[in-house]
């Protein structure tokens, strides 16, 4: 059974595919001295608590921080007997082309956003990722990844502005009833919440006027849903897309007898 895991820079997904469905999905923070027999005493532990009785003998790993990597191949070394596929690397084949400026390292995350996009809603499309920075990647018409945008992520923008002034606190967010605000919380959500949907706005209205096509908007990640309360952003909200963009690499690659 496959184990696909997402590492971000903030948190790291597990996620157990039956072939056909994700039958479990978890979460933890990143950290980079977390050991593999760490990971797999959290792993067997969550997988016994939710009955969960499979044998992982196949995994691929999308890590935004490379220096997690080195410790998920000895959780599948010594654990799954098994070399993981790690998108990014030569030997991780992707099923689109990838076009950008030659010795780019694009953000395995971002591309597999864009192969679980193309999978799910075909070509000339901007995906939207809530996480710890907010991208913006565009899958040009023949499917490939044809560049993008790196914006702060939300609760960093936060937590920048109450680290830099004395007198913010760290809030939440969330949409707040009016644009002007009377005390500083209220100031502080109103800023995030509509500066980033100008920020979003604004930048998807340009991506399509320089690609002067029709594009299909997609929003992921935790804020997602929270955002498409400000305007109608995104013409689709996906919940698991780089999961699924994860399931569609290896397929690609046990295909091409990887
Ligand atoms: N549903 C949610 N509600 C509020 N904050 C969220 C939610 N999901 C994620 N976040 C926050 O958004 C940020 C990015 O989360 P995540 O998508 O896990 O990032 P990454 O993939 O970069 O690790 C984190 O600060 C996290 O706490
Ligand atoms: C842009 C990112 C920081 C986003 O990471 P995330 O928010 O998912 O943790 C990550 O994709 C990354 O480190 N990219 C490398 C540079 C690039 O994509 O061009
Ligand atoms: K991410």
């Amino acid at each position: 059974m496959l184990l696909a895991i997402d590492c971000g820079n903030t948190n790291t997904v597990f996620s157990i595919f039956d072939g056909e469905s994700f039958i479990a999905t978890w979460r933890t923070s990143t950290e980079w001295q977390r050991t593999a027999d760490q990971y797999y005493v959290w792993l067997r532990t969550l997988m016994s608590l939710n009955k969960i009785d499979v044998a992982i003998d196949e995994v691929i790993v999308s890590s935004t921080v490379p220096r997690v990597v080195f410790n998920l191949r000895v959780l599948c070394n010594r654990y799954f007997d098994c070399r993981p596929y790690v998108v990014g690397k030569p030997d991780c084949l992707l099923p689109v082309d990838v076009r950008v400026d030659s010795g780019t390292q694009v953000g395995p995350d971002r591309l597999v956003n864009t192969v679980g996009g193309f999978d799910l809603h075909g070509p000339d499309l901007i995906v939207v990722d809530f996480g710890t920075a907010t991208t913006f990647d565009v899958v040009g018409r023949d499917g490939a990844y044809v560049g993008g945008v790196i914006s702060p992520g939300v609760n960093l923008s936060l937590q920048a502005l109450h680290d830099a002034a004395a007198a913010l606190p760290l809030v939440d967010v969330t949409k707040p009833a009016q644009v002007v605000g009377k005390n500083t919380v209220d100031c502080m959500q109103s800023g995030i919440f509509w500066g980033y949907v100008g920020l979003i706005n604004g930048v998807v209205e340009r991506i399509k006027d320089e690609r002067a096509r029709p594009m299909k908007v997609i929003g992921t990640g935790g804020l997602a849903p929270l955002f498409q309360q400000g305007d109608a952003l995104f013409d689709v909200f996906e919940d698991n897309l780089t999961m699924h963009g994860l399931v569609v690499i290896h397929r690609h690659n046990k295909e091409m007898g990887n």
